[in-house]
């Protein structure tokens, strides 16, 4: 080989190694790969013009560099005036001539306040393209949007584009705890070192904060909801400023939680009763005192009366009275109270799925309108397939706000490849019938059907101190989705995975069309070989991973796989009938109809409303017993496929990460075996009915199943 040929090859690899361990998120900036394309980016991008000296605007400019400087492997000169085609001018109208003369006040008009404009023009005779917005929030947004026209490959000829989000506020809620853990997390510990805060700023935290705002997310809670009260302390405020101080320039506020009984953790007072004067003067203090750090605090998030956290009927008091008591603390600073409405106890020993709607229903139109309720997107907790919440559409006086986990807690943790924007986009277009037929959960959250002010989403966030963020490499599509919807729920599941693959891997439609079915297809899949027709929280019990239907031990019966599937000789399924526990009531008619008969009810749901024999029969024929079967094989089997696909877009993917997928697939698909044989084991001993001889039988007994301890991997 020639010595120079040699040089180049070495290059090329330091190249590709470069960045390819998946840090760099959706974020790569690689060079466009389609000549024509690169060609014509190049004719229409020529200077780079941004006004106003912020930190905003200085992020603005370093991305318009370094993006187009990546995706066009060609320095952009920056400039302050029109004199050749291809101006990019990045601005407000109050900080730039240019675009305040361009007369774009009508679009400008309707990209409201943290909205955005991506508008070719002729000015001066020569082709420009304007990135605006009312605010540099806008601008900020716009820009993020402009490049990922260039990542994806798309036309920026006759750019008309006006954004605005549809929900105000787009959130990531961390379970992160002070010592660095993250419950739930699965992508190493905490991102927030509060050890080496406020003095030390780690690239991470800046890093974080602009990915975030290129997917248009404006709010992060830090602070994990099973909140521990130290971080309301004045040492811990000093580090939630260091970090509020490298998120505002992003857009990002940042929010606490609020342990209830702080008062007397961290107050020495004697009761944490919302209706009590030196408590909630105890509040207005510590909320004072807060600002004082944070001028623009976002506000508390609060888990209160649920899994043994402290709260307001500890004191007799509801959920409003503890709600409103931090509402009205709050309001002066312009802060807002998101209170979660995930709540259950053993007083509700029939059916977990009422409780949140029996708390919540009778306190409608008795919360201060800085508060937003924080729903769940279905009434259990974050299962693979649940429907949506009964609460959507029963609050018409109260904002809801959405609750995802975009942590993958009951969809296969780390392990498991599980695109959720087909779950997300199931919840939001669900019909509540509220309001006559339309009234989509996503109508409620947008505040379109009661006509709300104050809205919001929020995601459980997947992120931790992996290399990758994420820990699957495929995890960070979760997070790109999550604030994706939250800009516009509109947007489909197809288009967010081809974003992102095209962002993260490649333009290449080869790779696109076989990647893109791998991720769409891969929630139905897990809910195949994990929960079919409906069954529910069926898994190891406290770490949530694995299959376990026998358990039966735990002191409270709504932790028990037992109390959800409730199988017996005569059948399997939670009855939630007029004849059960009736939480179908909860639901508005015409959404209760499409589960309420047996024989007509969609059979995703079948198990999760109804107690349904061994040898019903099914849409497709067989019996129950035999499509229980049929779809646990059948996911299984689809999970072993997942790897075929993979390993035929290997000439797309670099090494890196394409080994690290390709071993987790493999590790899913040991696990999918796992959960059918032990499923499928354990239910036999209900149904004694045979599995069907055409399938592979299982090598190991129910027994071996048992006898597994977390977070053995079984041999299967
Ligand atoms: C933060 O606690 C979590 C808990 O770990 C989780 O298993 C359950 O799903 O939900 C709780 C909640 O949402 O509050």
């Amino acid at each position: 080989m020639k010595k120079h040929t040699l040089l180049i090859l070495c290059l090329c690899c330091v190249l590709i190694a470069k960045g390819e361990n998946g840090y760099d998120l959706w974020l790569r900036y690689k060079p466009v790969g389609n000549k024509t394309l690169l060609q014509s980016y190049r004719e229409n991008i020529t200077t780079i013009i941004t006004s106003g000296s912020s930190a905003t605007m200085d992020i603005v400019k370093n991305e318009l560099s370094t993006g187009l400087q990546g995706l066009l492997q060609t320095t952009i000169d920056h400039g302050a005036a029109v004199n050749r085609h291809g101006a990019i001018i990045a601005g407000t109208p109050r900080s730039s001539p240019l675009i305040s003369n361009a007369g774009i006040a009508i679009p400008l008009q309707q990209a409201g306040e943290e909205g955005f404009v991506i508008l070719s023009k002729i000015l001066n005779g020569k082709r420009c393209i304007l990135i605006s917005g009312n605010t540099e929030k806008g601008v900020l947004y716009g820009t993020f949007h402009f490049l990922r026209l260039l990542q994806t490959e798309q036309s920026i000829q006759q750019l008309n584009i006006i954004s605005a989000p549809k929900i105000r506020l787009r959130m990531l809620d961390h379970w992160d705890n002070p010592d660095r853990t993250v419950e739930r997390g699965y992508a190493g510990f905490s991102i927030w070192n509060w050890h080496t805060l406020p003095g030390y700023i780690d690239q991470r935290y800046i890093d974080y904060a602009r990915a975030n705002a290129s997917i248009g997310i404006n709010g992060t809670v830090v602070t994990n909801v099973n909140a521990n009260a130290v971080v309301l302390t004045q040492p811990y405020l000093e580090k939630v400023k260091a970090l509020a101080d490298v998120l505002r320039p992003y857009g990002i506020k940042i929010y606490l939680t609020a342990r209830f009984s702080a008062p007397m953790e961290i107050g020495g007072l004697k009761t944490a009763d919302p209706l009590d004067a030196s408590v909630q003067h105890w509040w207005q203090e510590k909320i004072k005192e807060i600002y004082t750090y944070v001028p623009d605090f976002g506000g508390f998030l609060v888990k209160a009366n649920s899994e043994g956290q402290p709260g307001p009927q500890d004191y007799k008091r509801t959920h409003a009275d503890g709600a409103n008591m931090l509402a009205d603390a709050i309001a002066p600073f312009k802060g807002i109270v998101i209170w979660r409405a995930f709540v259950y106890s053993n007083e509700n020993p029939l059916d977990r799925h009422k409780q949140a709607y029996d708390d919540f229903v009778p306190l409608d139109g008795t919360f201060r309108p800085n508060v937003l309720v924080q729903v769940k997107n279905g009434a259990i907790d974050f299962m693979p397939r649940e429907p949506f919440h009964p609460l959507f559409g029963a609050m018409p006086k109260t904002p809801l706000m959405m609750e995802f986990q975009v942590t993958q807690e009951y969809l296969g943790q780390g392990t498991s490849l599980v695109f959720l924007a087909p779950l997300f986009k199931e919840t939001l277009e669900s019909d509540t019938y509220s309001k006559g037929k339309g009234s989509t959960v996503a109508k409620v959250i947008d505040g379109s059907l009661e006509h709300h002010p104050l809205t919001g989403m929020a995601g459980v966030a997947n992120i931790g101190n992996d290399i990758n963020w994420c820990g699957h490499p495929f995890a960070q599509a979760n997070w790109y989705a999550l604030g994706r919807l939250a800009w516009d729920h509109t947007i489909s599941s197809e288009q967010i995975a081809d974003e992102w693959l095209r962002m993260t891997y490649s333009n290449n439609p080869r790779f696109l069309k076989a990647a893109s079915r791998l991720m769409l297809e891969s929630r139905d899949i897990i809910v195949q070989y994990s929960n079919p027709i409906g069954l529910h929280h069926i898994m190891g019990t406290s770490h949530h991973y694995g299959p376990a239907p026998w358990v039966n031990n735990q002191q409270r019966p709504e932790w028990n796989p037992v109390y959800y599937h409730k199988a017996d000789s005569g059948g399997i399924g939670f009855n939630r009938t007029a004849t059960g526990s009736n939480a179908l009531a909860q639901y508005q008619p015409a959404a209760r109809e499409q589960w309420e008969n047996m024989q007509t009810c969609d059979e995703k749901y079948l198990l999760w409303f109804h107690h349904v024999p061994w040898n019903f029969r099914m849409k497709s024929g067989k019996s129950l017993w035999e499509e229980l079967c049929y779809q646990y094989y059948t996911g299984a089997e689809r999970a072993g496929k997942m790897q075929d696909t993979w390993k035929s877009l290997q000439p797309f993917v670099d090494k890196q990460r394409f080994e690290q997928v390709n071993m987790l697939l493999k590790i899913q698909h040991t696990e999918a075996i796992w959960w059918r044989n032990a499923c499928i084991l354990y239910f036999q001993t209900f149904s004694k009915m045979p599995i069907p001889a055409s399938y592979e039988q299982p090598g190991k007994t129910l027994e071996y199943y048992k006898s597994l301890r977390f977070p053995f991997a079984p041999g299967i």
